[in-house]
């Protein structure tokens, strides 16, 4: 078998969610697909270097900061990538086909739509998440708790993890309350299916209806496996190495990982700490949330570790 071959990538944020995307040359390795600018690691060289100067030679941009968004190990027929990827928030220049190739700036949505080597489906999935995951509270009124939510959009949340577990609250009141608060906010819901009615077709039309729903599972109901929710973003929770596997053979979208770090509810030879988190996180190929015991303080531990972010729950009360 070959070597593998270290690739540096870069989702580079634009104005207003857009993001820079080129086309690859017909002749070459995925050829004609869509990639996030990057290429190969020369020997030596230190990945960040390898991508100032990859952006520089494509696309004419000086990167001025960039930090790790996911790291995918992908085996082609004919070629074995670890692709290393950054996500730059700041540069300088005007992007330009350096090569000839085409690029262009779209809307980070928009990337659904076009078509992306088989390895970049994870990329796509961790450039649409943001950085926070917000898993809510109980209660019984539907008033309190979409004024907590509008509250956690104000302190910057933008992915929720919904668990009213309530049976009294009105569904499709709720339903269309976050559709108006997403126009505005382009937050995203994933409904904790632990709560909702999974037979209800209210709540599958919901889902599949609108992009800015999705479903997530408990890890228990995962391995139980789950109806098809056509083209809706699955989460899960995870703890251990055999959950994570199963996630990504089941096409889990994105996962939670915990515990990481001191809670009332484990003992502290379960965490997992930062190292445990970065040697789960390594075995598999979709973006992972830390959970446990975080705060917001921690988003630069969970990206250094090869995670997307953290969840948090504590948050929900203040
Ligand atoms: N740059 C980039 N490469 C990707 C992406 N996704 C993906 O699977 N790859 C794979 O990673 C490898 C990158 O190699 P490359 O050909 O772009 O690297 P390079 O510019 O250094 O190439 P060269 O040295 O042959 O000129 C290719 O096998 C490509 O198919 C992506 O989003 N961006």
């Amino acid at each position: 078998m070959s070597k593998r071959v270290h690739v540096v990538a870069a989702v580079i944020r634009g104005h207003h969610k857009q993001v820079l995307i080129a086309k690859r040359p017909t002749h070459v390795h995925m050829g004609g697909l869509w990639e996030f600018p990057g290429g190969k690691v020369e020997q030596f060289e230190a990945p960040l270097d390898a991508l100032k100067r990859e952006l520089k030679e494509e696309v004419g941009l000086t990167v001025v900061s960039a930090q790790p968004l996911i790291q995918i190990t992908h085996d082609y027929p004919d070629k074995q990538v670890y692709l290393d990827v950054w996500e730059v928030h700041e540069f300088v220049g005007v992007a330009r086909g350096m090569e000839g190739q085409q690029v262009k700036w779209v809307w980070q949505v928009d990337l659904l739509d076009y078509e992306f080597p088989a390895a970049n489906q994870a990329i796509v999935t961790a450039t649409l998440l943001s950085s926070t995951c917000l898993i809510t509270g109980d209660t019984d009124c539907s008033g309190v708790y979409l004024a907590a939510i509008e509250a956690a959009l104000s302190r910057g949340y933008r992915l929720f993890i919904l668990r009213p577990s309530c049976p009294n609250l009105d569904f499709l009141g709720l339903v269309s309350a976050l559709k108006s608060m997403a126009l505005f906010s382009a937050a995203q819901w994933q409904w904790h299916i632990d709560w909702c009615p999974a037979a209800s077709t209210d709540f599958e039309r919901a889902i599949t209806e609108h992009k800015n729903f999705g479903v997530h599972f408990s890890a228990r109901k995962m391995e139980g496996g789950f109806e098809c929710f056509d083209g809706a973003l699955l989460s899960a929770s995870c703890h251990n190495r055999s959950e994570l596997a199963l996630a990504q053979q089941r096409g889990i979208d994105f996962l939670l990982l915990s515990p990481v770090s001191a809670t009332k509810r484990y003992r502290p030879d379960e965490l997992l700490g930062w190292a445990g988190f970065s040697a789960l996180v390594e075995s598999i190929n979709i973006p992972v949330f830390a959970l446990g015991g975080l705060t917001l303080d921690d988003i630069v531990n969970a990206r250094l570790a090869g995670g997307q972010g953290v969840a948090c729950i504590r948050d929900w009360w203040q």
